[in-house]
């Protein structure tokens, strides 16, 4: 995922980010933090496609996202992108395992059983697959989640907030869990928190202040 000098301007002249540059190699965990208001989202929402930065690029994927229309996005993101949001986003008639399956449905591919299975028995919910998501526990609700991000085996995945519903306990765990996932997997994940301890799992942290990146701190295995 590479940003080249991203701008986003709201009408009304509110800048929420401010000529950005950053690169995220293939495999990377890396959280982006700052205060309320300081473009956070925003990041995310260029690098993922949901937004669309008024000036500068975006590439995802290998793909230049500059100039793509709204149906070429939303292919993309489909195909390419997981979402982990702060609200689980499980679709409360489906039972657990339709939830997950549901990215592959949608972009109308044939479930990997294996890989599903192997995903499911990971994140400790191969006994709940025919249940739906009101008899789940918060943070089994987010393994649900994490599992349905990861099911298309995407180039990225997006995490907003992942443990903002969760206990401190319940959020750790999680964490753990999806960085895990990221060294198994090899997995690309771009994190925005504003929890210091979900950021301190994370390979590599940013902090935004005003539109801009004012820190840059890669760590190793051991928090160093
Ligand atoms: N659609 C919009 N129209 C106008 N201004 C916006 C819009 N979306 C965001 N902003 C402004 O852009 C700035 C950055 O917002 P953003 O949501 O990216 O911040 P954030 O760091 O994610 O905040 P929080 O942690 O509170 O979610 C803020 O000043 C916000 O008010």
């Amino acid at each position: 995922m590479e940003l080249d000098h991203v701008t986003r301007a709201h009408p009304g002249g509110i800048v929420a980010l401010r000529d950005v540059s950053l690169r995220v190699p293939r495999g990377q965990f890396l959280a982006v933090t700052g205060s309320s208001g300081s473009g956070k989202s925003t990041l995310l929402q260029c690098a993922a496609g949901l937004d669309v930065p008024t000036s500068g690029r975006v590439r995802l994927a290998g793909t230049d996202l500059t100039g793509l229309g709204e149906t070429a996005r939303t292919r993309l993101r489909r195909d390419r992108v997981g979402f982990v949001f702060q609200a689980y986003n499980l679709l409360p008639a489906l039972t657990v395992a339709d939830n997950i399956t549901l990215p592959l449905r949608l972009a109308g591919r044939a479930p990997d059983v294996e890989r599903v299975r192997r995903l499911v028995d990971r994140v400790g919910l191969g006994d709940r697959l025919g249940h739906h998501p009101a008899e789940l526990s918060g943070g089994q609700q987010q393994r649900a989640a994490i599992v349905r991000a990861l099911v298309t085996d995407p180039a990225v995945v997006f995490a907003d907030e992942p443990t903002g519903a969760l206990d401190p306990r319940t959020g750790a765990a999680v964490l753990d869990l999806l960085r895990d996932l990221v060294t198994e997997l090899g997995q690309t994940v771009v994190m925005v928190t504003h929890d210091p301890a979900a950021a301190s799992r994370a390979h590599r942290t940013l902090v935004v202040e005003d539109g801009r990146i004012t820190d840059d701190r890669t760590t190793d295995d051991e928090g160093n």
